[in-house]
This record gives structure tokens, C-alpha cells and sequence, in this order.
């Protein structure tokens, strides 16, 4: 487990709870700015991590305190899919939150489409994004920049990013992004960073509102195996924070 905390936060509903991150992410990011001069985060797709992005827009005052030229944005995973399709994690970030803030062309990392330079090849894909991590900190022996907040939504059958249970690439312990077949939340095909690279995040955050995650949520946090529950093996290096609404933590023990 990671040397920092666990912690689980309860909001009452999936709006409240993307306001709450939305404000709580600002200030972390704020933070590593005045701290460092810059900050990183990682972005994940699906409902609650678009938003979280979307309450980020709609705030002004969480949106202005990020020095957006100053922020490095990354991906956890990707739907392999041709460039501008609607269905990329890339494009629905960009139309919940990124097209709305003057970040810097050049610090936002997307994950390859599927047409283009790779043209329908996964792996060659995951490389590139590899060699992108490990030029990002400048140190040849980083070969992955440490990320001050990953962002992770957690998938009714507890995956997050694109590690789904007993699948191969959660195994993987030296590459840091690889390609996903067969993926069981369409499309079949994906790039997603392993659980080496997310470990690498200073602080992990996991997402889950609704019902239809509670028993994701229960299964996660019993201390499952990593192949079993994948959200159950993502953390931080510091800090794990599990942001939850009600519906999602009901099956929880009694807090
Ligand atoms: O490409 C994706 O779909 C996401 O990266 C995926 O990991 C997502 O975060 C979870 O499936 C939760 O999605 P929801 O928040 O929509 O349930």
C-alpha cells in the first residue's frame, strides 16, 4: 500500500461531489504551483470524471485559481479510437472544461488516436506515450513524471483507467502505458497507463457516485486482491483519496 493515507469522502450526491473535487483539485493545484512554479494532473474519462472537469467550468473562482499556462494535463487512459471521434477521453475533456481555459498547446499530453502515425497499432501507440512520460521531467532515470493528482473513475466491476480485473495489463510491472484488447467497456481497444505509472502519482484520487458502483466500492476497499479489484490497487505515493456520493458508499460498513 502507499506510505500516505487512505481516506474516504462521502458526498451526498454525484453534484455535490463533483463540486467538491472541482474545488478541492483547484487548491491542490494551486498549491503545487506556488510550491513548484508548475503543477501535473491526470485526467480520466467516463461520467464522473467529465464532471468533475464540467463543475471545474462552471466555477469561476475554483477555475481561476489554476495558472493554466503553468499546468502539465495528462491522460490515464484512452479510448483508442480516430482523432476528433467524440467518444475519446481526449475530446470530451476538451469539451467539458479544456477548450475553456487558456492552457499551454504544448503541456497538454493527449494519448495517440488510432488513424494517424500509428494507425491501428495499440502498442506502438503505448510506446510513444511511454517515451512522451519519460521526456516530460527532464531526469533520463524519471520515466514518469510525478503527477501531483491522478484521477481515476472507478468502473462498476472496479476497474479504473483502462485495467479491468484478471486483465493481462494489470500484470504489467516494468512498461508504463501499454495497449488494451478486448476491454470489456467498449471500445474493445485502449491505451492506459499500468499500475507502475499510477503508483507514481504523488496523490491518487478515485471517483464513484451512484448506485451502480456500491458494490464496486464494497469490494474495492475490503482489501481485495490487486487482480481482483483493480481500484483496490491504485494509490498514491502520499495520498489516496476516494471521493464517493452516498449511493456509492452504501455498501460500505457502517461509517
Ligand atoms: O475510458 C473510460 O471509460 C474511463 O477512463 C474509465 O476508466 C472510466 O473512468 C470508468 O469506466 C468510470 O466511468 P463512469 O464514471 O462513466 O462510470
Amino acid at each position: 500500500m502507499s506510505t500516505g493515507a487512505r481516506e474516504v469522502l462521502v458526498h451526498p450526491d454525484k453534484d455535490a461531489l463533483a463540486q467538491a473535487v472541482a474545488d478541492r483539485l483547484s487548491t491542490r493545484l494551486a498549491d503545487a504551483q506556488a510550491a513548484r512554479g508548475t503543477a501535473s494532473v491526470v485526467l480520466t474519462g467516463g461520467r464522473n470524471g467529465n464532471a468533475l472537469l464540467a463543475a471545474l467550468a462552471a466555477s469561476p473562482e475554483a477555475r481561476e485559481r489554476i495558472d493554466w499556462s503553468r499546468l502539465d494535463v495528462w491522460w490515464g487512459d484512452e479510448r483508442f479510437l480516430p482523432e476528433g471521434d467524440p467518444e475519446r477521453n481526449h475530446a470530451q475533456a476538451h469539451e467539458a472544461l479544456l477548450d475553456a481555459v487558456p492552457l499551454d498547446p504544448a503541456r497538454v499530453h493527449a494519448m495517440p488516436p488510432s488513424d494517424g502515425h500509428y494507425a491501428g497499432d495499440a502498442e506502438a501507440a503505448a510506446e510513444a506515450y511511454a517515451t512522451e512520460l519519460a521526456a516530460a521531467d527532464g531526469d533520463p532515470a524519471v520515466r514518469v513524471p510525478a503527477f501531483d493528482v491522478l484521477l481515476l473513475g472507478v468502473g462498476p466491476d472496479t476497474h479504473v483507467a483502462s485495467l479491468f480485473p484478471e486483465h493481462p495489463a494489470l500484470r504489467e510491472t516494468e512498461r508504463t502505458v501499454v495497449g488494451v484488447h478486448g476491454a470489456p467497456k467498449p471500445p474493445p481497444t485502449r491505451l492506459t497507463l499500468t499500475l507502475p505509472a499510477i503508483r507514481s502519482a504523488e496523490e491518487v484520487w478515485l471517483l464513484a457516485a451512484g448506485e451502480d458502483k456500491a458494490d464496486a466500492v464494497a469490494l474495492a476497499l475490503s482489501g481485495p486482491g490487486e487482480l481482483q479489484a483493480p481500484a483496490a490497487a491504485a494509490y498514491g505515493r502520499s495520498r489516496t483519496l476516494w471521493f464517493l456520493d452516498e449511493a456509492a458508499a452504501s455498501r460500505l460498513p457502517a461509517r
